[in-house]
């Protein structure tokens, strides 16, 4: 652990706690796509109060960077051909994002085929041989892979992936029971993340033992939050 920088890891967790994380992200296809605009979404999210924000590719973290003093889980989505795992998914990723600045990495921590077949265990090894210094946080879809993530020795385990592998459970709501169960393990702090909408939802997410829990979605796509208003008035809720 000496090398990763003690003190250093534990502020940087311990600011974290009980806290929101945005995740500002905006795929080539979306309508905010642009680092500009994520660095401005950012700079909001830290004026209402975020403790730290998500953000993909080495240009949207850079920018963000210069914007926010806020810590970054920094993130590339790239998908390689034959590859499940798309999530920060090789060492070329995760030097591009370290040298953007971000402050944790997030990585696909889950079983899915990863690029060229290489196992997650020889992945890790290479990013903790070549970047001793590096914050991992596990993105696991399961509690199986939860657990393995602290067993290796992941700084932080995420929720982000339930849902979204072939074999974790499809849910419209965050998966409460697996961020409640990987907590129980008091092994690793635990982040909740993935299709939370509500400040009811983020409490129930900490009440079951988050360590902080990550919204992306539903403060940063307005597409989305204005489809959500449009189907609950076209199903006449608002009468
Ligand atoms: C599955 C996947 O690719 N999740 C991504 C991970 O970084 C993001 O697209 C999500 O927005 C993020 O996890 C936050 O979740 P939500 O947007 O549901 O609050």
């Amino acid at each position: 652990m000496a090398e990763r920088g003690v003190p250093r890891l534990h502020s940087l967790i311990a600011g974290l706690r009980n806290g929101l994380i945005v995740s500002c992200q905006a795929l080539e296809n979306e309508p905010l796509y642009g680092s500009g605009t994520m660095a401005l979404m950012a700079s909001a999210a830290e004026e209402g109060g975020a403790v730290a924000i998500r953000a993909n590719t080495p240009q949207d973290i850079r920018a963000i960077k210069r914007k926010t003093s806020l810590p970054v889980i920094g993130l590339y989505k790239v998908r390689y051909p034959g590859s499940e795992a798309f999530i920060t998914p090789t060492i070329r990723e995760v030097r591009e994002i370290r040298e953007a600045g971000a402050d944790l990495i997030a990585i696909d921590a889950t079983r899915q085929i990863r690029p060229d077949g290489e196992s997650l265990e020889a992945f890790v090894a290479e990013i903790r041989l070549r970047f001793p210094d590096v914050v991992l946080v596990a993105d696991v879809s399961t509690f199986e892979e939860g657990a393995a993530a602290m067993e290796w020795g992941a700084e932080a385990v995420s929720t982000t992936l339930s849902g979204y592998t072939s074999y974790s459970p499809r849910q419209e709501h965050p998966d409460v029971e697996l961020v409640s169960r990987l907590a129980a393990l008091r092994h690793a702090p635990v982040l909740a993340e993935g299709r939370i909408w509500s400040p009811e939802q983020c409490q129930i997410c900490l009440d079951a033992g988050a360590h902080a829990v990550v919204v992306g979605t539903a403060i940063t796509r307005p597409q989305e939050i204005t489809r959500r208003f449009v189907k609950s008035i076209r199903a006449g809720c608002g009468k």
